[in-house]
């Protein structure tokens, strides 16, 4: 494999499951692969368990990690082709790309989209721009209308905690304070889509995801219906796709509480809102996955990197 930025680019998701189980259980393995190889990790924007999960990876491997925050710490970069520089950029991709690949021998780049522009988001500009002038292997760490490495982490912590062969998996639009991008549902409805289990998606009228991801997965506007014999509740908010980046809906009518989740084991990314996204009472339960899945985040990482330091 040379980049990994999109859910698309794992093969067989069941294999690749197994193979993060081995990593888990023997974490340092492989810990010379990685020898005299730098990773480089570039941050258009804040990030937790990202930041330290994919540097634990790549530490696992033998890889030396350097890391940047490019807002505000790195010059402004211009991504447009032809552009007269005469505003707030001062470095072109062209150049910061071709000179970041001389210190590294992975990139990895996290950028948000900026809801306002459904187009530029969907190009994926800022990922696209690392892919075509970089002249080393990209990995998103969340990027417009992705968050791959989260999706694949999900994918193993299900596999992981389920009791049954083909389980229900929920993924649930909640309310947020802010419009937030698509990317972690769009890369949790694509793996799910590649696993052997009944997946559907409740969300409010107004706020269906990207067709072009959902496909043929059912959608439900009803929470309470999709939530029937639910084994995993994986909840996320989102702003509108249709009416694109707006906040449509504020009430906490569509909160996960004990109550609605039943025996189903809750999942989120993290970073979660208390009493907004999800009441104390599940976060502080045993129902909660998100301590797991926040673990998971790492093998997930160390994973990708080893496939692609394979094939170096
Ligand atoms: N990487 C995991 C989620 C990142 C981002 N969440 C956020 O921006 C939450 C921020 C807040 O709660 O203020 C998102 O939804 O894509
Ligand atoms: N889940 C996740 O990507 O967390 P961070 O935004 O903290 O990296």
């Amino acid at each position: 494999m040379k980049n990994y930025t999109s859910i698309k680019d794992i093969e067989h998701i069941d294999n690749w499951i197994q193979e993060a189980k081995e990593l888990k259980r023997k974490p340092l393995n492989n810990n010379l692969l990685g020898k005299n190889k730098t990773l480089g990790l570039l941050f258009f924007n804040s990030s937790l368990r990202t930041r330290l999960s994919t540097q634990k990876a790549a530490l696992n491997l033998g890889m030396d990690p350097i890391v940047m925050n490019v807002t505000g710490d790195a010059w402004g970069i211009e991504f447009g082709d032809g552009t007269v520089m005469n505003g707030t950029t001062a470095e072109h991709i062209k150049e910061g790309a071709a000179v970041i690949s001389q210190y590294c021998d992975i990139i990895a780049v996290r950028a948000f989209p900026t809801l306002t522009d459904k187009e530029k988001d969907e190009s994926e500009e800022v990922l696209e721009s690392f892919v075509k002038f970089a002249s080393v292997p990209v990995v998103s760490m969340e990027s417009a209308t992705g968050h791959p490495l989260q999706g694949l982490t999900d994918a193993i912590t299900i596999s992981e905690n389920t009791t049954k062969k083909k389980p229900k998996v929920v993924l649930s639009w909640a309310p947020h304070v802010k419009a937030l991008p698509h990317a972690v549902a769009n890369s949790f409805t694509q793996a799910m889509q590649k696993m052997d289990v009944e997946f559907v998606i409740t969300n409010p009228e107004g706020y269906n995801l990207s067709s072009e991801i959902t496909k043929d997965t059912p959608i439900y506007h009803n929470q309470e219906e999709a939530f029937k014999d639910a084994d995993f509740i994986y909840t996320k908010n989102w702003s509108s796709y249709d009416d694109y980046g707006k906040i449509l809906k504020t009430d906490l009518d569509w909160m996960i509480t004990k109550e609605k989740i039943g025996d189903a084991k809750f999942m989120h990314c993290l970073p979660v809102r208390r009493n907004v996204v999800v009441e104390d009472a599940v976060l502080d339960s045993d129902s909660s996955l998100v301590i797991a899945q926040a673990n998971n985040r790492t093998y997930a990482a160390q994973l990708v990197l080893k496939k692609i330091l394979e094939n170096l």
